[in-house]
């Protein structure tokens, strides 16, 4: 019969590629027997694993027996590269496979190989809409195979939770599974010292070991999230003093000019108080209660002030929601960081500018950082479509290796020349011309902006050229999955921040593949070239035609950095043309080169974290302590 585990004579040494060949040819003997007989053969392979966990052939079979499930699920088998990438994750790799080359497909073999040992698979990715699709999707596959598979969203009580991370799979975002780890260590408590019990101690934690994880979008949850360790806030501190001074140093902060009483610091995010600027701060009136603040914490706030007044613009880096409370967007994602807060007071600050009520500011009970969560992990594997270019960093920070897995057809993606305009308006305006252009042709069109102000200002371009469009941002996330999913069908232009930028499948209409398919049109560079990649990779999937192009121009965020005198001085220097159009080719340049460079401070940035954090934990180690909480007294 064919649904018996027969072991393979002679297997080492195997290529990857060698082993997608036996599997795929094991799995077509496998089409003949029935889906209990298949779900049968699943478990009797799972037992004898358990025993001897590092037999190749065993684990051909899992991969066998999950490729003839995909068969079965969805119509189809998984190519011999999908096999090569699973194989490479099974055994700890980090892959770098190209996007729309279906690794959600791909991370079943890893995730049911691993999730056979019976000790858990934590299928991480960058947010809750994938995690959520994926778990629906996927979840026939593993059931068919007799495996668990569960999710963990935000919104979920813990019980619920508990049920989640006690299947054989879980999926969930990188986030999500850090913030319970915190939870959990809070519930345990510290191991030793004098603490203060904390909150709900005694509780069952929900996580069960830290097994495999398999992490998707890799680049963007280990490497884009890494740079803010998680924080699980404790009680407040009083509040009424908070709102005094918030509210005191944000009207005290419009009577200061830029230049003559602050400095903006662009780069870094920050204002200075210059010695007129504190001059002017100590002589301005203030109540009776905002007089019990000392001087310097009087600057701080007024610093703080001016940051939330200069640096964070609403709908770009917050939105203010229904309820009346500021949600953080995050950059790299475009959506928003439910739960997250500014620290050091800068959260009030933005509520004080926005004129809403002050919230509490928490003091940190329990933080971990995103790289040592995911250290902790006894097997860990990734894959995304941006991964090379990050090779070395993934390779200190989470001693994974990466490798690149080649494409399954080659790729019909073709990138249309740069255009770099000399403001924004110019720029919208010839946005507004080529998706005119494109519909007439019956070709989709994806907008991709870098934020919600962005994206309303081409929406507005748009509506003046009659065209209609389709918006999705953070304020929009409700109707994400229906927009995505008329996003591929003819003449349809949707116009979304980094949303839809990664893991998104736009799925084309017959007649669009021959009208010459997805056309992206990309309406800035990111500060990562890998965000840049993903958003483009929307177009071109699986062999599909698609084209791309991206349209600068120089007021695009980017270049903030440069400083606004710059600016001023390379808008001069400009020779635009009479549509405000510059050449492109010493133009792109200066784009490129800022990229870069902003990429290299932040690699910096995720460095040094790491590194204080190698230090504490080292500390903590010494001393017997957990070192995710943070009221032990170090
Ligand atoms: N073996 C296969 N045969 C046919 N279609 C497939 C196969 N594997 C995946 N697909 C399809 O390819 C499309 C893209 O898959 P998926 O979204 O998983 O790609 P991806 O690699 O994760 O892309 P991204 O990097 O953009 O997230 C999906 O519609 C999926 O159903």
């Amino acid at each position: 019969m064919t649904a018996v585990y027969q072991p393979i004579a002679r297997l080492l040494p195997l290529s990857a590629r060698a082993v997608g060949t036996i599997v795929l040819r094991r799995s077509r003997e496998l089409a003949d027997c029935s889906d209990t007989e298949l779900g049968d053969l699943a478990r009797s392979v799972r037992w004898q694993l358990r025993e001897r966990p590092g037999s190749s052939s065993l684990r051909i079979e899992t991969f066998a027996v999950v490729a003839s499930a995909i068969r079965r699920v969805f119509g189809f088998e998984p190519y011999g590269v999908q096999i090569r990438g699973g194989w490479q994750m099974s055994s700890g790799r980090l892959v770098e496979m190209q996007t729309g080359e279906g690794k959600t497909i791909t991370a079943l073999l890893p995730a049911a190989f691993h999730g056979s040992f019976g000790r858990g698979c934590h299928v991480a990715t960058a947010n809750d809409y994938l995690a959520e699709r994926d778990a629906d999707e996927m979840g026939p596959v593993f059931r068919m195979l007799g495996l668990s598979v569960g999710c963990v969203r935000e919104d979920m009580s813990d019980d619920d939770r508990r049920t989640a991370y006690h299947c054989d799979v879980t999926y969930g975002t990188g986030k999500e599974m850090g913030f319970d780890f915190l939870r959990d260590c809070l519930k345990r408590g510290p191991q030793s010292g004098d603490a203060i019990a904390p909150i709900g101690v005694n509780e069952l934690p929900v996580q069960r070991e830290h097994y495999f994880a398999l992490v998707d979008e890799a680049d963007s949850v280990l490497l884009d999230e890494a740079r803010t360790p998680l924080v699980i806030a404790g009680p407040p501190d009083d509040n009424r003093t908070e709102e005094t001074l918030r509210h005191w140093a944000d009207s005290t902060c419009r009577n200061l000019e830029p230049q003559r009483d602050f400095v903006i610091e662009a780069k870094k995010r920050s204002v200075e108080l210059t010695d007129a600027g504190c001059r002017r701060v100590t002589l301005t009136a203030r109540s009776a209660s905002a007089r019990l603040f000392p001087v310097e914490q009087l600057f701080s706030a007024v610093e703080t002030a001016l940051v939330a007044r200069h640096v964070f613009v609403r709908d770009r880096d917050y939105i203010v929601n229904e309820q009346g409370e500021v949600e953080i967007i995050d950059l790299s994602t475009g959506r928003r960081r439910v739960g997250s807060r500014w620290q050091e007071g800068l959260h009030q600050a933005v509520e004080a500018k926005e004129k809403l009520v002050i919230s509490a500011d928490s003091t940190t009970s329990a933080r971990v950082t995103i790289q040592s969560y995911f250290r902790r992990y006894r097997h860990l594997a990734g894959m995304t479509g941006t991964a090379m270019s990050a090779k070395l960093e993934f390779q200190k920070t989470y001693r994974l290796r990466t490798c690149s897995i080649p494409t399954h057809r080659p790729s019909r993606r073709v990138a249309r020349p740069t255009r770099v305009f000399i403001d924004a308006a110019a720029k919208c305006r010839a946005i507004a011309d080529e998706t005119q252009t494109m519909i007439e042709s019956g070709r989709p069109v994806l907008i991709g902006t870098p934020s919600v102000e962005a994206s309303e200002l081409v929406a507005a371009a748009l509506s003046e050229a009659g065209i209609v469009f389709s918006l999705l941002h953070a304020r929009r996330d409700d109707v994400e999955a229906e927009i995505v999913a008329a996003a591929g069908q003819a003449s349809r232009v949707t116009v979304a921040t980094n949303m839809a930028g990664r893991g998104t499948d736009i799925r084309l209409e017959d007649s669009v593949k021959s009208a010459g398919g997805l056309h992206v049109i990309a309406t800035e560079r990111h500060a990562s070239g890998r965000v840049d990649r993903q958003l483009v990779g929307r177009a071109g999937r699986q062999g599909d035609p698609g084209t791309f192009r991206f349209v600068l121009s120089l007021d695009d965020e980017l270049l903030h950095r440069l400083g606004s005198a710059r600016i001023a001085q390379l808008k001069r220097m400009a020779r635009p043309d009479a549509h405000g159009e510059l050449r492109a080719d010493r133009w792109e340049k200066l784009f490129l080169r800022t990229q870069a460079r902003i990429e290299r401070r932040d690699r910096k940035q995720r460095a040094m974290l790491l590194k204080s954090e190698t230090k504490s934990l080292a500390a903590c180690e010494r001393m017997g302590i957990d070192p995710n909480l943070e009221w032990c007294d170090l």
